[in-house]
């Protein structure tokens, strides 16, 4: 039996590499190598990947390159690949780019193309996409479908809601452009503020959901279902008319009353996390055109071959997920700000959160055991320029060690995407910029290099060595985003071979769902206690229910 993890010779080798590390500061770094940027960067398709500016030197890649080797990385991607069982406690493969296949590609897993039935799926909604948009698909009463509202959540709502708002600038223009909203919350507050501003004739739904059986999804599609009820009548094919079902489970969505016609499957193999290239991407597909989800589909398959191909040492998945085992378990940064300068891309950090932090928030191995390493580091963050007026001071002069990742394009406010770019959305968009490489060598650097700032008092002193990364994209594109997001995957799951846990499954989401039931009994008067129930859990139902505690 091979060892574990942190007593790996490759492992060891890193800590005492750390050691060396630790003590050197990014400003010392950059002033001893004038070719750093040069040495520390890779390029690929549209993305620049620069890491100079992360903690590490000449020895540690290669390092990094022997731990990814000792733990098998190159085996596990081929099992990946290749559609291996590779979520063992779901006993499911994860093929989320077999979803981005070209269409001419064959796929054969356990004797069957499964790129068959993924092209097959994407002509349907294509089909659905071309009808909606063309306004032949009517409501019941014969209005032109003006409005769609995606109901679903986690993984049926983040990657749509994201991809759809970064990309609004494809939106075809129509004489009557068609409004893409999203509803997830449990409680009912999208939902019911969205009814009240939409017109029931004109309105179709997509329940999202690759169970059909989240509560807060089917709770929003019932709340939309009375409401067209009320509104309109129950008259026959009000269902057929404003309802489309996207799931892996077929049966549900038929007894719960959508027709065959209207259904769009996906498979257990794909990840709700990583469905979005699926037709839990209607939404988008719907607000941007077939043509536009095709690119991004093409942009994330680049990313995979880049991704099977190019050795680690030029590979951005394998940089970007080695220099975050490197940042969590040798340098002991536990935080990951995510930081986009381009407000399109204002819900990534939220799609983020979910992919790395779902995927990775573990602490029992695939063996079954509990392991003494941290894994996935609290990932959070919002639109950069924003959070310069929100968190920044912590980055900058908290206590707390922090990495982060800077997104932004190179380019922006083309006239083909705006109908003509001002002067003034040009100079916003440098600004936007400037803030970027301002903030990112200011965390690095600290004030070291400017003016005058070493007689400053010391609560106004900048101390620097906070590592970052940036990613610069020459556009936000379909093509590019599809490429970013795929490069995000496969660094999730990077990082779970270092780590050795199963970045495909959730058991960790589980069981609040299932107490929640008895919480809902006990307030439904149903059940008179809740079973097992600690004083403040007792205490807070009983001050709701209007008892004394
Ligand atoms: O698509 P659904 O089956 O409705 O699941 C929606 C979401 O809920 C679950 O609780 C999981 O935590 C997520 O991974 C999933 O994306």
């Amino acid at each position: 039996m091979s060892s574990p993890l942190t007593e790996k010779a490759s492992w060891r080798a890193l800590v005492a590499h750390a050691q060396e590390v630790r003590g050197a500061h990014l400003a010392d770094l950059f002033a001893g190598d004038a070719q750093r940027f040069v040495r520390l960067h890779r390029a690929f398709d549209s993305i620049l990947f620069d890491f100079s500016k992360q903690r590490v030197v000449e020895a540690t890649l290669p390092l990094l390159f022997d731990l990814a080797a000792e733990q098998g990385l190159a085996e596990r991607m081929a099992a990946l690949f290749a559609g291996a069982a590779v979520n063992p406690s779901e006993g499911r493969a994860a093929m989320h780019w077999a979803l981005r296949l070209p269409s001419e590609r064959t796929c054969q897993v356990a004797g069957e193309d499964i790129n068959l039935q993924v092209q097959a799926e994407l002509q349907r909604m294509d089909g659905i996409v071309q009808k909606v948009r063309s306004g032949q698909w009517r409501g019941v009463t014969g209005e032109v479908i003006t409005d769609v509202v995606n109901i679903g959540v986690g993984g049926s709502d983040l990657g749509p809601l994201m991809v759809t708002e970064a990309l609004a600038d494809w939106r075809p223009s129509t004489a009557s452009p068609l409004h893409v909203h999203f509803a997830s919350t449990m409680d009912g507050s999208q939902v019911s503020q969205l009814l009240g501003g939409l017109n029931p004739h004109a309105t179709l739904f997509i329940i999202s959901s690759k169970s059909f059986s989240t509560i807060d999804t089917l709770s929003n599609a019932a709340t939309a279902r009375g409401w067209l009820e009320r509104e309109l009548g129950a008259l026959p094919g009000l269902l057929d008319c404003h309802f489309i079902g996207v799931s892996a489970a077929a049966e549900r969505m038929s007894e719960w009353g959508i027709a065959p016609a209207n259904q769009l499957a996906l498979w257990d193999w794909v990840g709700g996390r990583f469905s979005l290239w699926s037709a839990i991407g209607l939404p988008i597909a719907l607000s941007i055109g077939m043509p536009a989800f095709r690119e991004l589909l093409a942009g994330a398959h680049a990313m995979d071959e880049h991704f099977r191909q190019a050795p680690w040492a030029d590979n951005l998945p394998v940089l970007l997920g080695l220099i975050g085992v490197w940042n969590t378990n040798m340098l002991g940064i536990n935080a990951h700000a995510v930081l986009p300068y381009d407000g399109r891309l204002k819900e990534l950090p939220n799609y983020l959160e979910q992919l790395e932090m779902e995927s990775n928030g573990k602490s029992v191995n695939l063996a079954g055991e509990s392991i003494d390493y941290a894994t996935c580091p609290i990932v959070w963050g919002t639109i950069g320029p924003n959070a310069q007026h929100a968190f920044y001071q912590l980055l900058h002069q908290g206590t707390e060690p922090v990495t982060c990742d800077f997104i932004v394009p190179a380019r922006r406010y083309r006239e083909a995407q705006h109908g003509g770019a001002t002067a003034e959305l040009l100079a916003q968009h440098e600004l936007a910029l400037a803030n970027c490489l301002a903030q990112s060598r200011l965390l690095a650097l600290g004030d070291g290099a400017v003016k005058d700032a070493a007689s400053l008092p010391r609560n106004r002193r900048y101390r620097g060595n906070q590592p970052s990364s940036t990613l610069l994209l020459d556009e936000l594109t379909p093509h590019s985003l599809g490429a970013l997001i795929a490069l995000y995957e496969h660094k999730v799951f990077v990082q779970s071979v270092i780590w050795e846990i199963n970045p495909f499954d959730q058991w960790g989401v589980e069981m609040g769902k299932r107490i929640a039931v008895d919480a809902l009994a006990c307030l439904r008067g149903e059940l008179a206690e809740l079973p097992g129930a600690d004083a403040s859990s007792a205490g807070l139902l009983a001050r709701i229910l209007g008892e004394s505690a």
